[in-house]
């Protein structure tokens, strides 16, 4: 049997709200979603791969028309597959995508990329008729984990919220069982953030945990200013507080705040993560790495990513990605993270797990559906069954 790519498609949907973080507000927010359709027949229907990319980053339709879906129309089918032909391989495939492209200046391109290696994946586990995370752990001769921990992400700054409003959505989260909640730092005055923290940490009490982002706001000066305030509180996490770039200031950052820091979401290569661990002064016992790879050139990049914090000695553990996808919690589940991010109430029907799947103390257990496992959410299939029909 061989396999053969006979069309990629695109097309870019609003994922929008009007909601703000310390830097964006996502009123203009876009997403790419991407089908990669195969001529391989499973239980007699075509398969097609699906991806789309992670909120924070827009729609890549431009570039995928352009440039990447090209690349994968043209190439000689048989230099996309696997050793005996019957599946693609996903790395020959990243490869066709990356050709004629220069290092460095990750930003757009790895979005585009990383949106078709997410689709690329999920055909790949169809046609090997199993689940993404099962696929993945078979190849790194790994055990499984189908038990995966979720964390709610929210608390964003919004039109006439109080802190009324805040606390109710924050209890809302651990109603549906989750025990760690997120909320956004930085989008006001310090003092009035401390207000907002004070309020949600009452509203959760001794049940749950609180994480604080700052989504890359702070400059060194500010940045130490939140941690000398942040540190007295028992706090999950403190979240990107300077520019994702700048791990000067990231490194200084540790002097001042002995809990667990996070950040990464916004580092969109293996090479870009690196110099985070080389030169920004995290902690592999305490600190978190939010690497996301469906904006970072996909999982064939992510796991150059888990090689470089391995070298490091970082475990693959210490990292809970960025965006709330479908993607991430197999990667979770079959090369042991720490776990990944869920935004209960946005991005819909991107974002979320498949319909039934409940948060229990903190953590959902992935089905077992071939692929990634968008079949198994009804209103984000309709929206890619659209698309490859
Ligand atoms: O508000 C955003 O851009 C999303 C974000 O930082 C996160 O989920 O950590
Ligand atoms: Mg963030």
């Amino acid at each position: 049997m061989s396999v053969r790519i006979v069309d990629v498609r695109e097309v870019t949907k609003p994922i929008s709200s009007p909601i703000r973080n310390a830097y964006i507000d996502f009123t203009k927010m876009t997403t790419s979603l991407v089908a990669v359709v195969t001529d391989v027949v499973r239980d007699g229907k075509r398969v097609v791969g699906y991806g789309f990319n992670s909120n924070g980053r827009y729609g890549q339709g431009g570039l995928i028309r352009e440039r990447f879906a090209p690349r994968l129309l043209e190439a000689d089918p048989t230099s996309l597959l696997d050793a005996d032909g019957g599946n693609l391989d996903p790395d020959k495939v990243w490869s066709t995508l990356m050709s004629n492209e220069k290092p460095g200046g990750h930003g757009e391109r790895s979005v585009a990329v990383g949106t078709i290696d997410m689709a690329v994946w999920d055909a790949v586990a169809k046609i090997a008729g199993k689940p993404l995370f099962r696929l993945l752990a078979e190849r790194h001769g790994l055990t499984a984990n189908p038990r995966v921990f979720v964390y709610a992400a929210g608390g964003y700054y919004y039109p006439g919220k109080d802190l009324g409003a805040l606390r109710k959505e924050m209890r809302g989260y651990l109603d549906r069982g989750y025990n760690v909640v997120k909320m956004k730092i930085g989008g006001a005055p310090l003092a009035e953030d401390r207000e907002r923290i004070e309020a949600v940490l009452k509203e959760i009490g001794s049940t749950a945990q609180l994480a604080v982002d700052a989504n890359g706001r702070f400059d060194l000066e500010t940045a130490i200013a939140y941690a000398k305030m942040l540190r007295e509180y028992p706090l999950f996490w403190y979240e990107e507080a300077g520019d994702p770039l700048d791990y000067a200031l990231q490194a200084a950052l540790a002097e001042f705040y002995p809990g667990p820091m996070a950040t990464g979401e916004n580092l969109f290569s293996h090479q870009d993560a690196r110099n985070l661990i080389r030169y920004g002064g995290m902690r592999p016992d305490r600190d978190w790495l939010q690497f996301d790879c469906a904006l970072s050139y996909g999982l064939c990049e992510y796991q150059r990513t888990l090689e470089v914090l391995k070298t490091h000695g970082w475990s693959p553990s210490r990292c809970i990605p960025h965006g709330g996808h479908q993607m991430s919690l197999n990667i979770a589940a079959g090369l042991g993270l720490g776990g990944n991010e869920s935004y209960p109430d946005l991005f819909q029907p991107y974002g979320g797990f498949p319909d039934g799947v409940r948060v229990e103390d903190g953590h959902i257990v992935m089905p077992e559906l071939p692929g990634i496992g968008f079949e198994g959410k009804s209103d984000l299939y309709a929206e890619m069954k659209a698309l490859a029909d």
